[in-house]
């Protein structure tokens, strides 16, 4: 079978294929895993400091192989599964089938082999960076490196949403650092725990074959004011609710003040298009939602303001879009278009409530389908008694205070 690992799981997937985790050579079992959790090495009593995991469907059964793939659907590896547990998690080793395109900065990657290559003889000072060197850093290892007369090896851990930003800036600090000094890209995702995380760095630092390793400043995050900062407004709510005519109201009010640009992703437009073909069952409402979110994150990756219109009925997969939206480093603001169905069934603007009672449309929201009221709602307006003005300038005054718009 084929399958595509999550992001994560395949920057660990390049590491291992690298060598860059050796010495290990798959994902991790229940013994192994056991163990680096009590003390902090393999079963076979090696050091190794953290949990290196895959997620496999049910079908992944041990005895079996599964052609690992990148999100583009190219084959990187073969694993050979060994183990598979209730939780999902599934062990094995892996063989690689084609260096990884995936990702940017491929040009950057170099394996631990290629980088000793390069060294020859000579004893590399490896320098793992999530964030800029600032000056106190880069005298530092200036300083190490002529003391142990090292070639530094700048490695941005380029793994996620700030990698590109880390990777700039290890080419910025190689201007600043000897000639030779090098600059290797490596998906190294980060661990939670401060301390497994350095200790993993030291092994990755090992293996690329450095004599000596310095872990670079931690990176201060100051996240732009909220007006540049990208926004999803996502509306739900019940078919007839007002979300849609909320959400033009919203548009029209932001175009007028002009102080930034949106994207407008309503629910029946989307299905016209982007969904186009989509049922109504619970997986295709999902899918549905997932792809408005990924424009709308896409639209606030680069500061855009997206607002979105959809019923989206289901809590877990709104978390999802939230998620989505939170991890490109934009805001979310989710708003409960909570009119009564009563109301929406009397308003029936398009005559489909008549038609849902009627049995001639199934699984109709509300009436044989679910809505999941969100209890995670930023705003929540019942339209029932409130003029549509009323409506969008509470929407308008929530981004107001918000500092969204100025
Ligand atoms: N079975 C069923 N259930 C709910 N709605 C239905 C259904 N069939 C068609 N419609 C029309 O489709 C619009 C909802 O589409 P969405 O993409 O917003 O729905 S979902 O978020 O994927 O659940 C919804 O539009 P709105 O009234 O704008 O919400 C309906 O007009
Ligand atoms: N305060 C209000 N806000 C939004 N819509 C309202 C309001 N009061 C009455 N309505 C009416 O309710 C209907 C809502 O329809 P629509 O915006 O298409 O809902 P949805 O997109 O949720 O299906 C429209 O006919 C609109 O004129």
């Amino acid at each position: 079978m084929e399958w595509t690992p999550e992001a994560r799981e395949l920057a660990d997937l390049e590491l291992l294929l690298s060598g860059a985790f050796e010495p290990l050579t798959g994902f991790l079992g229940h013994d192994d895993l056991h163990a680096v959790h009590e003390r902090g090495t393999l079963a076979d009593g090696t050091p190794w400091p953290v949990p290196v995991t895959l997620h496999l469907p049910e079908e992944a059964a041990p005895g079996g192989e599964v052609t690992l793939l990148d999100p583009e659907g190219v084959p990187l590896a073969v694993l050979t599964v060994t183990e598979r547990g209730h939780d999902g998690l599934a062990a094995g080793p892996v063989r690689g089938l084609g260096a990884a395109e995936h990702g940017p900065f491929a040009r950057l990657r170099r394996t631990p082999a290629e980088v000793r290559d390069l060294l020859g003889d000579r004893p590399a000072l490896a320098v793992t960076m999530r964030g800029p060197l600032d000056d106190l850093a880069l005298t530092e290892v200036t300083a190490t490196a002529k003391e142990l007369d090292a070639v530094v090896v700048l490695m941005p851990l380029s793994y996620g949403e700030p990698g590109p930003a880390v990777v700039r800036a290890a080419l910025k600090a190689k201007d600043r650092l000897p000639e030779d000094t090098l600059v290797v890209s490596v998906p190294l995702a980060p661990r939670e725990e401060a301390e497994l995380d350095l200790e993993l760095r030291e092994h990755v630092a090992t293996a690329y074959g450095a004599a000596e390793h310095l872990a670079g400043p931690e990176p201060v995050s100051i996240p732009g004011p909220p007006h540049r900062r990208g926004l999803v407004v996502f509306f739900t709510g019940l078919s007839g609710s007002g979300k849609s005519t909320i959400a033009r109201g919203l548009r029209d009010g932001l175009l007028e003040l002009g102080s930034r640009t949106v994207t407008y992703l309503d629910g029946d437009v989307v299905r016209a298009l982007l969904s186009k073909g989509l049922t109504f069952s619970k997986a295709d409402r999902d899918l549905n939602i997932r792809r408005i979110g990924f424009v709308a994150a896409e639209a606030a990756r680069h500061g855009g303001l997206a607002i979105c219109a959809p019923i989206a009925p289901y809590a877990a997969t709104r978390a999802e879009v939230r998620e989505m939206v939170e991890s490109v480093g934009a805001d979310f603001l989710l708003v409960h278009v909570a009119t009564p169905l009563e109301e929406c069934e009397r308003r029936d603007r398009k005559g489909l409530y008549a038609k849902a009672r009627a049995g001639l449309i199934p699984e109709f929201t509300g009436v044989s389908d679910p809505y999941e009221e969100p209890d995670d709602a930023d705003l929540v307006l019942d339209t029932t008694h409130i003029s549509i003005e009323a409506a969008v300038s509470q929407v308008l005054g929530a981004l107001r205070s918000g500092g969204w718009v100025r």
